[in-house]
């Protein structure tokens, strides 16, 4: 029988020090030969810069969030490696730091391919003490983060940049992490530094286990509670609401098929965590296209939809149908029927509406000082709003990359790679509770140096 992949899933809070300890792992001397996948929250990859272990193979995610948007990918990016099996030993996966863990681990016992040939060996959370009292405060009970879940699901707790905090202060969140997880290994460590025979290739996941603590472990979870197919020519129809209490999220797009499908499924899911487009009462919505519709505190509202072209539509909302009491009507105001329906079980922490991630290219040379002013003016303008930012600069005068990691407003600079003979592009991610793209971007490009 052919011996199983053992996979690490290493999950934790944004800037918890996930990417430190793919480091360590890499540059660690078990002698094993290691592929990692890494899932980065924000559409330009920083993280692959910033790890060392350049022999290893590596497999970057974008754009999404493995725990929901992008598990197909998760599943293909785990088979595209299969095909360099022979080059590497184990498999490191680092989640997002809002990913929920659960559905990644129910993908691993749900695929019967996976199952072939991967075997989930553990699963790491990376705690960050530094910010551990405020992270608690703001996110224990969050719908869009899955602080708790990060903990509940590990097995093995690293409580991370244990030297910013005292040993009573560490002995506290220690019991903190443990209420949340009583069954865990819990290791203290500074820049996640640990024995790894400790945590790699130990076969500790025990799914029984997790779901003692954590009945939810095997539900699916989407970011849509609702999807239909409706067949319908070109032309115009309305889109009636007649009951809801909240600005409902939608997306459309033709299918060739009759009924839904794990790719049309798949492609709704990354549509819904593409940029969002609001739609006010009586506003066109259009095809392939994340839409907000803001009825302005009103509890129904009619859109209009421009169909350009006869057939199958599949349609994935955020709140079923007979809540809405939503009707498609033709120009004559008959209702249209959908041809097949389904309900899906709605992510909880569904990191849409509010939280954020704002990422940008640009090119052009930073003025250090103007850039630093920059950030203060941000940080003071959204104290502990932003959650996360990390960026790869080009620093007027400087012949090295300039890497920027921000958690909270724990600002660090070091130096990079230096430029090779190639257009420097400034790259930078921010995460945060409702950050505005251009003013950030306005900002920005205001510290170039002409
Ligand atoms: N003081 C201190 N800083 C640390 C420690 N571990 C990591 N850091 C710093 O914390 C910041 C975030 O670390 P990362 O490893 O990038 O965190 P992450 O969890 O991968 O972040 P995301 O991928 O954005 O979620 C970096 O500036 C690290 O250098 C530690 O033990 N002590």
């Amino acid at each position: 029988m052919q011996e199983l992949i053992p996979v690490t899933l290493v999950v934790g809070f944004l800037g918890s020090g996930k990417t430190t300890f793919i480091n360590e792992i890499l540059n660690g001397d078990h002698g094993k030969k290691i592929a990692v996948i890494e899932n980065e929250f924000g559409e330009v990859g920083i993280d692959d810069e910033i790890l060392s272990g350049s022999n290893d193979l590596f497999v970057e995610m974008s754009n999404g969030c493995i725990c929901c948007s992008i598990k197909g990918d998760l599943v293909e990016s785990l088979n595209k490696l299969l095909v360099h099996a022979k080059n590497f030993e184990h498999i490191v996966i680092e989640a997002t730091g809002m990913a929920n863990p659960g559905p990644i681990i129910e993908t691993f016992f749900s695929s019967e391919e996976l199952s072939r040939s991967f075997v989930l060996d553990s699963v790491i959370g990376l705690v960050d003490s530094e910010h551990f009292e405020k992270n608690l405060e703001k996110f224990e009970n969050s719908e869009e983060i899955a602080f708790y879940d990060q903990i509940a699901f590990s097995e093995t707790i690293l409580l991370n940049k244990s030297d910013t905090r005292t040993s009573e202060e560490l002995t506290s969140i220690r019991e903190k992490v443990k209420v949340k997880n009583p069954n865990a290994q819990i290791i203290s460590t500074t820049h996640s530094k640990v024995d790894l025979s400790k945590v790699m290739g130990t076969r500790s996941f025990d799914l029984k286990a997790i779901e003692e603590t954590m009945p939810s472990a095997n539900a699916v979870e989407y970011p849509f509670s609702w999807a239909g197919v409706i067949e319908l020519k070109a032309g115009f129809y309305k889109f009636n609401i007649d009951h809801t209490h909240h600005n409902e999220r939608m997306v459309f797009f033709k299918i060739d098929e009759d009924d839904l499908n794990d790719k049309i499924i798949n492609y709704a899911n990354s549509l819904f965590f593409s940029p969002q487009r609001r739609a006010k009462r009586g506003a066109n919505v259009n095809v392939d296209e994340h839409i907000l519709l803001d009825f302005g505190g009103e509890h129904t509202g009619r859109n209009i939809l421009d169909i350009e072209f006869d057939g199958n539509y599949a349609f994935f909302i955020s709140d079923h149908p007979s809540h809405l009491q939503l009707k498609i009507l033709n120009r004559e105001e008959n209702e249209i029927e959908f041809k097949t329906d389904h309900s899906f079980k709605k992510v909880e922490h569904f990191h849409g509406n509010e939280i954020n991630s704002i990422s940008l290219e640009f090119s052009g040379a930073l003025n250090p000082q103007s850039f630093e002013m920059f950030l203060n003016v941000l940080y003071s303008q959204y104290r502990d709003e932003i959650y996360r930012s990390k960026g790869i600069l080009h620093f007027y005068g400087n012949d090295s990359r300039v890497l920027f990691q921000g958690v909270y407003s724990s600002l660090k600079f070091d130096h990079g790679r230096e430029w090779a003979d190639e257009q420097r592009i400034n790259k930078i991610v921010f995460i945060g509770k409702g950050l505005i793209g251009p003013s950030l971007e306005a900002g920005l490009k205001n510290c170039i140096v002409e």
